[in-house]
């Protein structure tokens, strides 16, 4: 070795030793004991310290690393050190260029949301995990957005799903906090336009529509799956439609839908008394399709999917048109007049009351 590159390597080695400093990630203790032992035969030669008791475990690892390199010369281990170094830096910011590059396939323009188009699925996964996936008015206009493009791109299948622990805990409440009395009837009026056209948009998507409902279901978002063609549960699923609770009244077109899916008695049971179903309850009583175990669910229910949405894509689009085109208008009508009802409910003490409640409780915690 020339006295030049002794040089080079001696600044590289002091170099690497300040680089191993700003390194985020902890290397793993087999890089750490190899860093340590280059350190020890660079600075210090061949291993001369005695050797430890085999009792003393991390003294003796950490011997034996050095002790490893035998006669390895001072200018190859501060090389070898600085080569070492260098390649956990790459990595490590190979890794984070990774992280901070957009999921392969994400739409942009969504806050509330990520939408993504992968493998012929368009997924559209509630994203605000911090307030249980609760729809805010942004969030409604945006799934709106995010149906109208997947219903109208190449995707062969659409896929509702929720990022977090919730699938989602419906309506955001907050949508009725802070009103002026004055401004009630407005908002109640805008609430329900834009309740229909959000509707709306399940009853006329043109192409199969999957929920993944990857945990506890609440309110508006368990009542649009009677409108989706196949619903996938975890068993850490639950399904709730507090309604009455909230002084409120259905909507989702499942006032008719549901007593279609799982019976008069069952839907009343959901719809007039708060009754709350496990996913295999809500399975037995044809709202779910299928449950998964939750620590095989994403793997099983993706794995499905993928194989789903490679099927023709057109035969797919038309015959679930055929499937759904007899009801549409019925289920138009119904959407209304379930908008009809609950504008008016939200005028009522009952909602009121219940809203407060809401925040009071949350307020004493
Ligand atoms: C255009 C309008 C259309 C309206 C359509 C009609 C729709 C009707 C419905 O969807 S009715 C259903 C409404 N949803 C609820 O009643 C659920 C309310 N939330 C809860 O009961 C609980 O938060 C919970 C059971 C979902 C979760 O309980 P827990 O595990 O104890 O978590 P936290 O309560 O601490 O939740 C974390 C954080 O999120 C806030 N949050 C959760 N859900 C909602 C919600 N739906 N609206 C507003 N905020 C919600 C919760 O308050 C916590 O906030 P904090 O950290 O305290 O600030």
């Amino acid at each position: 070795m020339t006295a030049a590159t002794m040089q080079v390597s001696q600044k590289d080695f002091e170099k690497a030793q300040e680089q191993l400093k700003l390194l985020k990630k902890d290397p793993g203790n087999e890089t750490k004991l190899k860093l340590y032992a280059l350190f020890k035969q660079a600075t210090e030669g061949p291993c001369n310290a005695p050797k430890p008791g085999m009792l003393d475990f991390v003294k003796k690892a950490k011997w034996d690393a050095w002790n490893s390199l035998g006669n390895l010369s001072q200018d190859n281990a501060r090389q070898k050190y600085a080569e070492l170094v260098s390649s956990l830096v790459s990595a490590e910011s190979a890794s984070q260029k990774k992280d901070a590059s957009p999921e392969e396939g994400r739409h942009d323009g969504y806050e509330t949301l990520i939408v993504t188009t992968k493998n012929n699925i368009t997924k559209i996964m509630f994203n605000r995990p911090d307030r249980k996936n609760a729809i805010n008015h942004q969030m409604y206009r945006e799934i709106i957005k995010a149906l109208e493009e997947a219903g109208k791109n190449d995707s062969t299948i659409a896929v509702i799903t929720g990022n977090g622990d919730y699938y989602s805990s419906g309506n955001d409440l907050n949508n009725f906090a802070n009103i002026q009395p004055g401004e009630m009837e407005k908002m109640a009026k805008d609430g329900a336009v834009l309740l229909k056209d959000f509707v709306g948009h399940f009853i006329d998507f043109p192409k199969p529509l999957i929920a993944v409902v990857n945990g506890p279901a609440i309110g508006i978002c368990v009542t649009v799956l009677g409108l989706c063609d196949i619903v996938y549960a975890s068993d850490r699923a639950t399904f709730h439609s507090p309604f009455s609770q909230l002084g409120q009244s259905p909507e989702g077109c499942s006032s008719y839908l549901f007593p279609k899916i799982m019976g008069l008695a069952k839907a009343s049971e959901m719809l007039l008394f708060n009754k709350k179903l496990t996913a295999a309850e809500a399975c037995a009583q044809g709202l779910v399709t299928e449950v998964f175990p939750d620590n095989s669910f994403q793997k099983e229910v993706w794995a499905r999917l993928e194989a789903y949405a490679s099927l023709p894509k057109n035969s797919l689009a038309v015959s679930k048109q055929l499937l759904r085109s007899m009801e549409k208008e019925k289920l138009h009508a119904v959407n209304s007049k379930e908008c009809e009802v609950l504008t008016e409910r939200w005028l009522s003490d009952e909602c009121a009351n219940a809203i407060v409640s809401f925040f009071q409780k949350k307020s004493k915690l």
